[in-house]
């Protein structure tokens, strides 16, 4: 795979190019993205071939063409696409980052079967995104294993059942934001407790990054970790009481389960356009 497309250079479509681009260089990168001052700055970014005022001609050049713009917006991109040389869009790989949209949608939508969904999150473009890959079920196994071979780059890609996609949205697409959340409320904890902003901020970046080393390497459950920190009648004691009271745990699964029927949702909207 020589030439890639992306149509949407927006934040999670310049962060996935730019994944791409740390693991093959070399590669050709045409886009397509309606807003000017965007498309001026991943033109120069990539180098790229400039598909904005024809994006009905990428699929005929690229060998894989990334959407990576809104879910409202894929009937009318499919529309202006597809129809042009409908035998080389057949022939193209459509990678597809769009919240929701399911499989069989884009393959209703863009008249193809060589469609595959991705779910990553915007830490693509320090290769350490989780992403959640569901392929159309007519994609012989050679081709599914180029296209994880292309977007290796994002950091570790699970293949799953298309239903698993919400539940990987809500982890890693969205998780990510639920991470920062919690980076910010312990920095500004440490804030109100003398620390300078900026020391408090390391601090906080440092210790979830340790935290989830730490299950990593010692394979230990969180939970036993906790109950090693817990000195008893100590300080942490306190805080987990603190977190408990304030239903930390039940606040975060809710926000995980409302975000999975969200992209639930927004995959309906996908599929009948206008409702
Ligand atoms: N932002 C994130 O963290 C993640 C986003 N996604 C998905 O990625 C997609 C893009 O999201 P973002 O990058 O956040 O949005 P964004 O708004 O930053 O980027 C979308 C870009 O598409 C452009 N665009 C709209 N219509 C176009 C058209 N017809 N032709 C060419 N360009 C067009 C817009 O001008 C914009 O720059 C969405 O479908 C979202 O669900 C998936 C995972 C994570
Ligand atoms: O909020 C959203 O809809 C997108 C999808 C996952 C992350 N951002």
């Amino acid at each position: 795979m020589k030439k890639i497309g992306l149509i949407g250079a927006g934040f999670m479509g310049t962060a996935a190019t730019r994944a791409i681009r740390a693991t093959r260089p070399n590669i050709d990168i045409g886009l397509a993205e309606t807003d000017p001052s965007r498309r001026l700055a991943a033109l120069e970014e990539f180098s790229a071939s400039d598909f904005s005022g024809n994006p009905q001609d990428m699929p005929s050049w690229a060998d894989v063409v990334i959407l990576a713009v809104k879910p409202k917006e894929l009937p009318g991109l499919a529309t202006a696409i597809r129809e042009k040389d409908p035998e080389a869009f057949n022939k193209t790989f459509i990678v597809s980052l769009l919240a929701g949209t399911t499989v069989a949608t884009l393959h209703r939508t863009l008249g193809s079967e060589r469609v595959i969904r991705m779910m990553p999150n915007l830490a693509a473009q320090i290769s350490q995104s989780v992403t959640g890959v569901a392929f159309s079920e007519a994609l012989p196994e050679e081709s599914r294993q180029e296209i994880l071979q292309l977007f290796s780059g994002l950091g570790p890609l699970l293949s799953l059942e298309e239903e698993q996609i919400h539940a990987i949205t809500a982890l890693s697409g969205s998780g990510i934001a639920f991470a920062l959340e919690f980076i910010q409320a312990l920095t500004l904890g440490g804030v109100k407790e003398g620390l300078p902003y900026g020391q408090a901020l390391e601090a906080a970046c440092g210790v979830v990054r340790s935290a989830a080393n730490l299950v990593a390497h010692t394979g230990q459950h969180p939970q036993e970790i906790v109950s090693q920190v817990c000195s008893p009648g100590g300080t942490t004691i306190e805080g987990v009481h603190t977190l408990a009271e304030n239903r930390f745990q039940a606040a975060v699964m809710e926000a995980v389960t409302r975000t999975a029927r969200r992209s639930r949702e927004l995959g309906k909207a996908t599929e009948e356009p206008g409702k």
